[in-house]
């Protein structure tokens, strides 16, 4: 298997009018890791996600996914690539009018040559993957607890058996049992499935739980990488307050 990242991130620029959110930031995902992003709030870390997923405009660098540049493809090469990833939004993003299991289904309904029956058995599996009862199938989303839509989202991102998962801050808004449980989930998936994570984040328990690597975005750009050992290393001020901060003593304190 190649050692090269799943997601290759180089020179990134991307801006709103004249607010410079990136400049020149890199970054690599590599193959079967969880990758925890962090930064201050509105330092850009769902819009690199954005970006990466090609829903957002760059104005300058260049961003591969499994080895194909973003921004270049054809419409089918890039409906073919979107199946290889799975993306779990911070507010679900689920349709309010549908089943759970009925917006499982809805990524499958791109793949040619499903039968409705497979397409609900994939769902049906999908969804018990992300520690759903079975009953949750026939729920629409507002019948679910916030910790039920998060798992319902993944289930979704889930349905095409991706590579790479893309989870924008899973556990917000969470109470600590259900981000713990959630945390516990994130790794086995990624354990059971081989897949590359990269999980936005501000919880400092899911990176103790479940990164193998943090990047840390500051100043337009990842301003550095590491295990969190290393987190504890940096030298700069906003590292520092967040890595060495109360919260951050809480979090090393229950491991
Ligand atoms: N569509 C948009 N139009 C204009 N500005 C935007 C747009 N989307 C994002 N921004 C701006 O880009 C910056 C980065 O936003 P982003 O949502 O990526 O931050 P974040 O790091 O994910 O923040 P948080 O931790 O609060 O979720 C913010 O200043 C935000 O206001």
């Amino acid at each position: 298997m190649s050692d090269d990242p799943v997601v290759r991130v180089r020179g990134l620029r991307t801006q709103f009018g004249s607010h410079v959110v990136h400049d020149g930031l890199d970054l690599d995902l590599k193959r079967g890791e969880i990758l925890g992003v962090v930064g201050g709030s509105g330092t850009g870390k769902s819009v690199l996600l954005r970006a990466i997923v090609g829903l957002e405009a760059v104005q300058a660098g260049t961003i591969d996914v499994l080895g194909q540049r973003i921004g270049t493809l054809s419409g089918a090469e890039r409906r073919a690539l979107e199946q290889r990833w799975g993306v779990m939004f911070q507010d679900g993003a689920l349709f309010s009018s549908l089943t759970v299991r009925e917006n499982v289904e809805v990524p499958l309904n791109a793949v040619p040559g499903l039968t409705p029956e497979q397409r609900r058995g994939l769902a049906e599996l999908k969804v018990s993957m992300a520690g759903l009862p079975w009953k949750a199938n026939g729920n629409v989303p507002s019948d679910l607890s916030g910790g039920m839509r998060k798992r319902a989202g993944l289930a979704r991102a889930l349905a095409l058996d991706p590579e790479i998962l893309f989870l924008d801050e899973p556990t917000a808004g969470l109470d600590p049992i259900g981000a713990t449980a959630f945390d516990t989930l994130i790794v086995t998936l990624r354990d059971a499935l081989n897949l590359s994570v990269f999980l936005v984040t501000h919880d400092l328990d899911t990176l103790h739980a479940c990164c193998d690597r943090v990047a840390v975005l500051a100043e337009r750009r990842v301003l550095t990488t590491g295990t969190m050992a290393e987190m504890l290393q940096v030298d700069h001020p906003w590292v520092h307050e967040y890595f060495h901060g109360p919260r951050a003593r809480a979090a090393v304190t229950k491991d």
